[in-house]
């Protein structure tokens, strides 16, 4: 929780930092980060913007990405990992949990929590994720008046609109709805599911505002490095669910060794230390900050006193 030991910036200047680095920079790396400990390790690893997922989001409460978070899931994690990092974060909030009137609630509420930008999406709930097939549409007009709200009862949240029509009526049904989430208000888009650099490109010249590309594993879209993002004028390149594979391969991998061998030991240079972990969490720095605390000492470091 480095909001208690660091200043905190406002949600305006990470809102305005967000943008300012998705208009000048060429497809910035946006990772996934699914809680506080992975937003400071990305942090650590010189990110300097974050995404919370849905999908990963769901994955860590142990249920599948198909509508079941409510908006105080979102919240409450979209809070943790912002005060954590004190990055600007882009959050993903499915449908806006539902009408015009809920996307407004959904939208301050995460203004209260200092969010940068959000990532509303024009499927029908039950949503779907979406690389996968059976996906259902609102009208474009619908998700229209849902963008107009967030516009008019949340003005400093930056809006990522994303729309799944690709699957469901082609490429000219997603570009003429991309189109009109602009003209409603839409800072960036987000073509969902394309398959290859050249409906990238197709994208890049049909739009004038910032075009989002998202490179989730296992999916439909082939795997397009950042240099090819950036030759083709990619803004920005999220990297939604990595993290959480990346902790869920890795946590049950040394499971498995534990029951196996009955120690861990045969794997401890595949975990943190107790060094590190403290490091990044920056332990001395709250020490510091209560005199009463003793000032930790590692096992078999040397004591000073
Ligand atoms: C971006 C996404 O909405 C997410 O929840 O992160 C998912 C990612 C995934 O399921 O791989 C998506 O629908 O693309």
């Amino acid at each position: 929780m480095t909001w208690i030991i660091e200043e905190s910036k406002s949600q305006q200047q990470l809102a305005s930092d967000f943008m300012e680095h998705v208009k000048n920079d060429n497809a910035l790396p946006i990772v996934g980060a699914h809680d506080g400990m992975s937003s400071l390790l990305a942090k650590k690893c010189g990110f300097n913007h974050l995404y919370l997922s849905g999908g990963a989001l769901s994955a860590s409460m142990g249920i599948p990405d198909i509508g079941l978070l409510t908006l105080e899931d979102v919240a409450g994690r979209a809070r943790e990992i912002i005060r954590a990092s004190n990055l600007p974060l882009l959050v993903d909030i499915d449908n806006g949990f539902g009408e015009p009137l809920n996307v407004a609630r959904t939208c301050l509420e995460m203004v209260e929590a200092r969010v940068a930008a959000v990532q509303i999406e024009d499927q029908q709930i039950p949503k779907k994720c979406g690389h996968l097939n059976g996906k259902k549409l609102i009208s474009e007009d619908d998700m229209v008046k849902k963008i107009q709200m967030i516009k008019k009862t949340a003005p400093t949240l930056k809006i990522v609109a994303r729309s799944d029509a690709y699957a469901v009526e082609g490429m000219p049904g997603m570009t003429e709805r991309l189109h009109a989430y602009i003209e409603a208000g839409a800072d960036i888009v987000f073509p969902e599911a394309m398959r290859s650099e050249d409906d990238f490109r197709f994208m890049r010249k049909e739009f004038n505002v910032p075009v989002l590309a998202n490179m989730t594993e296992f999916g439909k879209t082939d795997y397009i490095d950042l240099e090819t993002f950036s030759e083709i004028g990619i803004n920005l390149v999220i990297f939604p669910v990595t993290s959480l594979r990346a902790a869920a391969y890795n946590i049950e991998t040394t499971y498995k060794v534990i029951k196996e061998k009955g120690t861990q030991k045969s794997v401890l240079d595949k975990l943190q230390t107790r060094k590190e972990l403290y490091e990044i969490l920056k332990l001395h720095e709250y020490e510091e900050m209560d005199s009463k605390i003793a000032r930790t000492v590692l096992p078999g470091e040397q004591v000073d006193d």
